[in-house]
Parts: C-alpha cells; structure tokens; sequence
C-alpha cells in the first residue's frame, strides 16, 4: 500500500501525477484547526505533508502521529518547530538552491526601485504629473559604486554580492556568524560587525533567517546607527526588524528609504503606516515568485518527499540525525 501524504498547496499537474505514484494524496485547503478537525482521520494516518507557509508546531503533531517527513516549498522553516519534529523523527526537508538567483534579483530590484525611486515617479507619471522638464523633485539617487551592506552572507547574500560587486561596482559590507572565503575573494566582501555594517553602508540588505537571534535584530538604536541617506532593504523575514521602529525611523528621516518584501504580518494590513511613506516600497513577499522558480521549488519540495519517504535522502533535509 502507498504511504498516504497531506498536500495543503496547488501543485502543477505534471507534479501532482508524481506525487500520486508514490503517495495516496489527500489535497487540503491548510493546515488550520478548522482542516484538522474535519480531516481528523486523514491528519491521523498521515505519514508526510507538503506545501508552505502553514504553522507545523507541537499542537499540530499531536494529529499526526504517523507523520514521517514534513516537505516545505520554501527555503525558511521558521513556521516550524524543528526541535519538535526532530524529537519525534520527523525529517524536515526545505527547497535551498533553487531559488537563490530569484530572490537575490528581487532584492537588486528593491535596491532599484527604492534609490531611483521607481514606484513613486511611475505612479506620478500615471496620474499626469508629468507635464514638461522633470526637475529635482523627480530625482533618485546612484546605486552605482555604493556600499552595499549584506545581514547574512548565506547563498541569497552571495547571489546578492555578486550581482552588486560585477554589475554595479558596488564595495561589499557584510556580517554573518562566520567569515565566508567566497565572498572575499570573488566579490572582495569585507567582514565587519553589525555595527560597523549599519554606519558605513549605503544600502542595508537583510538575507537572514528569522531565528531567536535574529528576532528585531534591526531596532530604533540599530536603525539610529545608519547615514540618514542611507536605504533598509529586507527580503528575510519581516520580525527581524522592530517594523513599528522603522515606520519611525521613516517618518523622523532618520534613514532615507526602505524596500520590503516580507513584513511582520503578512499580507500586509491595509492600515499599514508604511503603505503611505512615499520613501518605502512594499512588495507581497515576491522574493522567489516567478513561474519559473516557483514551479521548480515544487518539483524539488515533492523530489524531497519521495526521498524522505523512501529513506533516500541525499540534500535539502534541515534535521538530517532524525535519518541516522
Ligand atoms: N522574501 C522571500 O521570498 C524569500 C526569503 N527568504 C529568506 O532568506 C533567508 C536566507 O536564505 P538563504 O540565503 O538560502 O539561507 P542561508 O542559510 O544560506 O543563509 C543564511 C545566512 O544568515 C546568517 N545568519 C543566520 N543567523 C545569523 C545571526 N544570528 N547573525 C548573523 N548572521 C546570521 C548565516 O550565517 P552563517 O553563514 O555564518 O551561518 C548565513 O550567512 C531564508 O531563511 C528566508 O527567511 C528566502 C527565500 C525567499
Ligand atoms: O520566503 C520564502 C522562502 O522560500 O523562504
């Protein structure tokens, strides 16, 4: 008999017909209380989940006692409680790689977007602004040969790097847990504590993970430490800024612009002061959403469950001691 597997995200349908030679799969909608206490009996044989952004903590494996292997179409696993899956023996497998390229251009374009200001005058062009001459009002200001100061010299920071370093003769700042070889030597990245990271930077970029050490690692004193011309980018997760800090920040022009992928709820509430700063781009947490890249993060999501699965795990598994 096949394993039975939960999928609580759309597959394309040439992948669902894979996942279905391995798995007898039942399709939710989410992973929600309301889900669980309908499908009760679905949850309570299940052996792997699939899909995204869905809370997976210790509440919720009390309904899969059978669960083996959790696949999530994402790089981050903050929504999961590892230590709790690992105490269990459940492999928890992510989709690294895949996506590096796609969200390092998401944040080269936020960079853009926010130093030329690309949102703001488009919309004012949009609305018939544009009447003659275009003067200072209009301006942006250079990306080129800028310090660009990277949070996380992870594959994203690398991605980053190099599109910064080659295509826009950009010095390299960056801090991470470790010194990263790579990125001194290709990109001539220069090492440097957070502090120093903040106050000599143009552009701030965050590529971290949201952990308990990078939890508001980016508060008012952090966000006071920046040049007032510079500009917070943060493609990471949304809480590793104090965002209620850096909406004031914003406002006191303590820091000249921000460009967000991800906040502290998502989506964004419509309420949000940061949705009328003109000096702030907000974007709905795009940083992998490509045709291209989404659809190859969910071949290699089902690929990792079919691996767990069958115990043939070669990459891609956060806790790899739950496979020994
Ligand atoms: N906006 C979006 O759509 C997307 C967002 N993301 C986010 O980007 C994150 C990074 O992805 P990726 O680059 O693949 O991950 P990596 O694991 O390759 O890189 C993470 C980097 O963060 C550093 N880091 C972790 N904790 C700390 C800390 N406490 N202090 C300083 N540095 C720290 C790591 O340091 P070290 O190298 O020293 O270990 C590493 O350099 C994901 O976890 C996810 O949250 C990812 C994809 C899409
Ligand atoms: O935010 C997206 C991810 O892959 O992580």
């Amino acid at each position: 008999m096949k394993p039975s597997v939960i999928l609580y995200k759309k597959l394309p349908d040439d992948l669902l017909t894979r996942l279905e030679n391995h798995f007898t799969v039942t399709q939710l909608d989410d992973l929600s209380p309301d889900t669980l206490k309908q499908n009760a009996q679905v949850f309570a044989n299940t052996e792997g989940i699939l899909g995204s952004s869905e809370k997976v903590d210790k509440a919720f494996l009390e309904h899969t006692p059978k669960l083996r292997a959790a696949s999530t179409v994402s790089v981050g696993y903050d929504n999961f409680d590892v230590d709790a899956l690992t105490s269990r023996g459940i492999a928890l497998m992510h989709t690294p790689t895949v996506l590096t390229e796609t969200v390092a251009d998401t944040m080269m374009t936020l960079v853009l977007a926010t130093a030329r200001r690309a949102v703001e005058v488009a919309e004012r062009v949009k609305i018939g602004e544009w009447q003659g001459s275009i003067g200072p009002d209009w301006f942006g200001i250079d990306v080129h040969h800028k310090t660009l100061g990277i949070l996380g010299m992870g594959r994203i920071g690398l991605a980053l790097a190099q599109r910064a370093h080659f295509g826009f003769n950009m010095p390299i700042l960056y801090n991470a847990r470790r010194h990263h070889q790579e990125a001194e030597e290709r990109f001539n990245a220069r090492y440097c504590d957070l502090d120093t990271l903040l106050a000599e930077s143009d552009f701030v970029c965050i590529s971290l993970p949201l952990t308990d050490e990078t939890y508001h690692l980016i508060g008012a004193e952090q966000l006071a430490k920046m040049k007032p011309s510079a500009i917070l980018i943060n493609a990471g997760r949304g809480p590793v800024i104090d965002e209620k800090a850096l909406i004031q920040a914003l406002i006191d022009g303590k820091i000249h612009a921000a460009g967000l992928d991800v906040f502290e709820q998502e989506p964004l509430p419509i309420d949000s002061p940061l949705l009328s700063l003109p000096n702030v781009v907000a974007l709905p947490h795009i940083g992998s959403a490509t045709h291209e890249t989404r659809y190859n993060m969910a071949a290699c999501a089902v690929d990792n469950l079919i691996a767990a699965l069958s115990g043939k795990v070669k990459e891609n598994c956060v806790n790899p001691q739950v496979l020994k």
